[in-house]
């Protein structure tokens, strides 16, 4: 179906349709919001929003419009992260990922835990960022994703979000935060949009939490589903199990993903379920699937950065289906090595690494040293006498 086409659909008032507006026309028609936010960031998908004005000059600030590409930040002795970034991509928005879904163009998406890799899946040109809730166990050394709150999420998506410059950010529902009811979800959600600064919410379950869904996108806020291997669920799914191994599980899988598709999400995980299966499930849908550990017949892919990276310590078990491009934990451990030899043998700090004095003010200073000897010592013998 042509973009069009899809958008006229969306715009016939028929229940069902109605539903698919999280899609298109929430971008393009807003729904009358309720936030009172100053930035119209829920509604607005497309909508700039504005950088934030008690960011002191020169610091590295999200600039989330293609109007604000162009300018160029100035380093400043205050802003010890500060650096310009002349990239021109534009703003990645839910019509962006439509489009992509209908020319068959790959969607790619990686997480993003905190503002530095935030900043670098932006710049290397991911589509979509996702502060998923894997934080809990790579990020923070959680035993689960299930020890995370909706709190830790908004710290960590907001942090992110600083980064973020043209790339789709979704954030996590995490466990606890939308089960209760729709009304909890929604609320949730707002929190992810207003103070996680996150353009879209991701939430697990299928059929059973399609009203949830549904409630949400009507709202304005678009939402990626998540079906399959759900790991807040992995109590009654039996631990971290590849999922729709039979037709039976599989045909429950489609009646997921249809109902999610149904309830207005604009995408939908798939996790860990066989490849020939998920590419099912792609062609029957009408929605992206993004893939993780589902082989790759779905409309798009995503992992865990920290895992992709291998910024982690050998030995830690890796899901089979990723893919380690680097290996980011022994460079960093033999930079840190070699830090810590360095500052050892004396070859660190070295004469480019310290800030110069004029001579003749060392020599006054010496002098000074000099005079103030009896209060230096009275203090080295106070601070003896603690022993
Ligand atoms: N670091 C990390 N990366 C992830 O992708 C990830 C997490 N953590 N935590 C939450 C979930 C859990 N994930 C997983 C973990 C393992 C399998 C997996 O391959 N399971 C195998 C073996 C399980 C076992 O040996 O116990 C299976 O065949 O089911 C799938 C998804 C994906 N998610
Ligand atoms: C692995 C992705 C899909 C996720 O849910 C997460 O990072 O929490």
């Amino acid at each position: 179906m042509s973009l069009a086409a899809v958008s006229r659909t969306a715009c016939r008032p028929s229940s069902g349709n109605l539903l698919r507006r999280s899609l298109h026309s929430a971008a393009r028609h807003p729904a009358p919001i309720l936030l009172a936010s100053s930035h119209a960031a829920v509604a607005g998908s497309t909508c700039p929003r504005p950088s934030h004005s008690h960011s002191a000059p020169g610091f590295y600030q999200p600039q989330h419009s293609a109007q604000f590409h162009t300018t160029t930040q100035k380093a400043s002795s205050h802003a010890p992260m500060s650096f310009s970034d002349l990239s021109t991509r534009k703003k990645v928005t839910i019509n962006t990922l439509r489009k992509m879904y209908e020319k068959g163009e790959k969607i790619t998406m990686i997480t993003a835990h905190d503002f530095p890799s935030g900043i670098l899946a932006d710049q290397a040109g991911i589509d979509c960022i996702l502060v998923g809730d894997s934080l809990a166990m790579v990020g923070l050394g959680m035993e689960d994703t299930n020890q995370i709150s909706l709190d830790d999420m908004l710290h960590h998506s907001r942090a992110v979000a600083r980064g973020v410059r043209s790339a789709f950010l979704v954030a996590d529902l995490p466990m606890g935060s939308y089960e209760l009811s729709p009304k909890q979800a929604l609320q949730s959600s707002i929190a992810l949009v207003q103070k996680g600064r996150a353009t879209s919410v991701k939430i697990e379950g299928g059929k059973e939490i399609a009203p949830t869904i549904k409630a949400i996108t009507t709202m304005g806020i678009p939402v990626l589903a998540h079906i399959g291997l759900t790991p807040q669920r992995q109590g009654s799914l039996g631990g971290f199990v590849v999922q729709s191994k039979t037709a039976a599980s599989a045909s429950k899988l489609l009646s997921d993903a249809l109902a999610v598709q149904d309830a207005g999400a604009w995408g939908v995980v798939l996790e860990a379920v066989p490849a020939d299966v998920a590419r099912l499930v792609t062609e029957a849908l009408d929605i992206p699937t993004i893939g993780i550990g589902a082989g790759e017949g779905t409309s798009g892919q995503v992992l865990v950065q920290i895992d992709m990276l291998g910024n982690f310590p050998t030995g830690r078990f890796l899901p089979k289906f990723v893919k380690k491009y680097a290996d980011v934990f022994e460079v960093s451990k033999k930079a840190l090595v070699e830090f810590k030899d360095e500052v050892k043998s004396g070859q660190y700090p070295a004469q480019e690494h310290t800030y110069p004095v004029k001579e003749q003010e060392v020599a006054e200073f010496k002098k000074i040293v000099e005079h103030r000897k009896p209060e230096i010592d009275a203090s080295k013998e106070r601070r003896r006498s603690f022993d």
